[in-house]
């Protein structure tokens, strides 16, 4: 293109928060290696940390609830169109007086995932007060996906998947029914994001845009048809 890119105010953009691919190593079909920051967020008990060892370790934690204190974080490689995508995933803390803590980590996230547990109508009212915080201290292009955890627990639901599917689209952000403890659409929350940013990072000329919303829509499972 002709035209020179606008500036950037410092922080901002792809390239200096380390999103552009590293150069690929000689040797053939090296492929480029996209990393990417991925933080949790949601109330305490709505199953963060849960989620994140369901994606990473394929397990379930059942049994004593173990509150996390301050932040932890894990990285996991998943290969995105041929792309190795390293996601460096936060879990951080959801009681009150962590806050101050998760709030510095904003800055540097990529992207968002913000959970309820649909068994605890509580949590999802305070989605709100989420965003708001998001809002405050996270970037303006930050990849934000509200996700409603604990859909195996059909007996103790108490928000309806479309009373989540009203919110998300009233902010204008993807939406899908999760459970840690079945597996249903972990994989997929995860993918999604790695999808989205490796196709802002590497810009290819002939790529069609990948739409996440549109993604999200074709591939999310409902919790009624499948076991995982
Ligand atoms: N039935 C069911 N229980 C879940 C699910 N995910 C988490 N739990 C349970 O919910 C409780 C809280 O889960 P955690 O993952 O520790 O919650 P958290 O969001 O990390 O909480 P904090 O670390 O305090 O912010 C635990 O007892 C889990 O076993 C799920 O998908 N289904
Ligand atoms: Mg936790």
């Amino acid at each position: 293109s002709p035209h020179p890119a606008p500036p950037q105010p410092p922080g901002r953009g792809l390239a200096r928060r380390g999103l552009l691919p590293q150069s690929p190593r000689s040797g053939a079909g090296a492929a480029g290696l996209v990393q990417v920051t991925v933080m949790l967020v949601g109330d305490s008990g709505v199953g963060k940390t849960c989620l994140l060892v369901r994606f990473k370790d394929g397990a379930f934690l059942a049994g004593s609830f173990i509150s996390t204190v301050g932040i932890d974080f894990r990285n996991k490689v998943l290969t995105v169109d041929g792309v190795k995508v390293k996601l460096q995933i936060w879990d951080t803390a959801g009681q009150e007086r962590f806050r101050s803590v998760t709030h510095a980590y904003y800055r540097d996230a990529h992207a968002l995932l913000l959970l309820y547990d649909v068994t605890n109508k509580a949590s999802f009212d305070n989605i709100q007060a989420w965003l708001t915080e998001i809002h405050e201290y996270a970037q303006r292009d930050v990849v934000l996906m509200l996700l409603g955890n604990k859909v195996d627990s059909a007996q103790d639901r108490v928000v309806k998947r479309e009373d989540g599917e009203k919110l998300a689209k009233e902010y204008g952000v993807p939406f899908m029914e999760t459970s840690a403890k079945s597996g249903l659409n972990v994989e997929l929350a995860f993918t999604a994001i790695a999808k989205e940013l490796k196709h802002r990072s590497m810009k290819l000329p002939n790529e069609p845009k990948f739409k996440l919303h549109d993604y999200v829509k074709k591939e999310v499972r409902g919790s009624g048809c499948c076991r995982s």
